[in-house]
């Protein structure tokens, strides 16, 4: 069925106007003023922006980690993604060393078909590269259109690769037009802070962060860029959270290398001192790398804004306090690290954002929507609102004013990361390949309705660093 989303504020990564929107088969098929269309259903967005729909590129959903598995799953996930204003999620596909590539992969496809209610893809994870993987790669890559890698430098004895593996996989990325991803922490000095504290009797969540200094952050992002300069190949940083990893970043990208940083909404809004809440509460905050102290935060705006950093993932890898985070008590080495970020991610983007003036409401939806779509082979399919394109949008209220709670979110969690705090603005309907799965705030999609996404090589069509963009930022 056709439909209109008439008189709203239509806004991209280049243009803000007032207008109409017509939608036919899924795919947005006019834009103009006073559109009609015989038999289309009308929708007003009178008052409010019409986004195109966020897109996540890091989540881990149904993912095995630190000795449990994640509390939500591609259904309640990418529900609670919906409810705030995402319309495609990345996951990360885990492989183990001596597993054929495409097992993992039919794993995550397993996991994921008929629940997810949104759109989906996978990036894959290398732990090994041998020459099996070497041999496999170029299919996994064709035939599931997944084109970026995944890099562990840190998680010692479980997730983390050698300098050798990275050094390999880029070198591979470049060959295949694959985005080589990496988790830069030197996971080896960590280990060692972590035993010496243990040793010493700190257990306390605050010394999570303690023991992964901003400096080890640092170091492997460095180490990273280099690589990536050596073999000419490309590069995206995940989780981005202190200024000594963005410095990195816009040194590399001042030389001209094609490497990418993603920072996350928890290292935007909360801070180190969340770690020493009593009664174990510290542990809700644990992430890997850690929060920061909080003048970091307008190192990361800054880095956002000037295009240092160009996109901001969840991060999504929620575990509930009670039975989960709680296998750390007595020891902060054991707490599963992440946290529910998914629903929120898109509102205190915004409302940290553009309603605190630190980035422009076009800036907004390139950090949110479009530079994930040109980065992971989407656009102009996601990530715009154009002719031709998916569509994936969000109406979203302005005015509305909320405060962020597990009494409200729809993730399947016992805590809300960002529980109190006020956020301006909130998603009221949200449209994906043209169907609501959010009407007027209330889900009516359905698990299974999320269809899998082949992405695009990367190509030249990503941001590409320039002189400019990075003259007025952190360096
Ligand atoms: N970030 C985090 O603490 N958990 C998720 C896994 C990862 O991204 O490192
Ligand atoms: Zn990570
Ligand atoms: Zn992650």
């Amino acid at each position: 069925m056709k439909k209109i989303i008439k008189n709203g504020t239509i806004v991209t990564a280049a243009d803000t106007y007032t207008g109409d929107i017509l939608i036919e088969d899924g795919i947005i098929s006019g834009i103009g003023l006073k559109l009609e269309a015989p038999g289309a259903e009308i929708i007003d967005a009178s008052g409010c922006y019409v986004f195109p729909g966020g897109i996540d590129p890091h989540t881990h959903l149904d993912m095995p980690f630190g000795g449990t598995v994640t509390a939500d799953d591609f259904e309640s996930g990418t529900i609670a993604a919906a409810y705030g204003g995402t319309t495609t999620v990345i996951d990360f596909c885990l492989t183990a060393k001596g597993q054929p590539l495409q097992q993992a992969v039919d794993t995550w496809h397993h996991k994921s078909q008929d629940r997810a209610v949104i759109d989906y893809s996978f990036h894959l994870m290398v732990s090994e590269l041998n020459d099996k993987v070497l041999e496999e790669l170029p299919q996994i890559i064709e035939q599931e259109g997944i084109t970026s890698l995944k890099v562990f430098m840190a998680y010692k004895n479980t997730f983390q690769a050698d300098d050798g593996v990275l050094y390999k996989t880029l070198q591979a990325a470049k060959r295949e037009g694959a985005l080589v991803m990496v988790h830069a922490e030197n996971g080896d000095v960590i280990e060692y802070l972590v035993d010496q504290a243990l040793a010493a009797g700190h257990t306390d969540p605050v010394y999570h962060a303690l023991t992964r200094p901003p400096e080890l952050e640092g170091e492997a992002t460095g180490r990273a860029a280099y690589l990536t300069g050596l073999t000419d190949s490309q590069l995206y940083v995940v989780h981005v959270t202190c200024a000594e990893a963005a410095w990195k970043i816009a040194e590399a990208r001042k030389k001209g290398l094609r490497v990418y940083g993603e920072t996350c909404p928890q290292y935007l809004a909360l801070d180190q001192s969340a770690l020493e809440k009593p009664d174990f509460e510290g542990a809700k905050y644990v992430w890997s790398p850690p929060l920061r102290e909080q003048w970091n935060q307008e190192v990361l705006w800054d880095a956002l804004w000037s295009g240092t950093l160009q996109t901001i993932g969840s991060d999504q890898c929620s575990f509930n306090f009670k039975g989960q985070k709680e296998l750390g008590l007595g020891d902060f080495s054991k707490i599963p690290n992440g946290g529910p970020t998914i629903e929120d991610r898109f509102s205190i983007l915004y409302s940290e954002g553009v309603e605190k003036g630190r980035i422009t409401l076009n800036k907004f939806v390139d950090i949110i929507a479009t530079a994930s779509a040109r980065l992971f082979g989407l656009f102009p399919q996601k990530g715009t609102i154009a002719i031709g394109s998916d569509a994936d949008l969000v109406i979203f209220d302005p005015a509305a004013v909320r405060i962020l709670s597990a009494e409200t979110h729809h993730m399947k969690v016992d805590y809300n990361a960002f529980e109190g705090m006020e956020v301006k603005g909130e998603p009221v309907s949200v449209l994906s390949r043209g169907e609501f799965v959010i009407r007027d705030k209330v889900f009516v999609g359905a698990a299974g309705k999320g269809k899998y996404l082949h992405r695009k090589r990367f190509e030249a069509e990503a941001p590409r660093p320039a002189q400019a963009e990075i003259s007025g930022g952190v360096v």
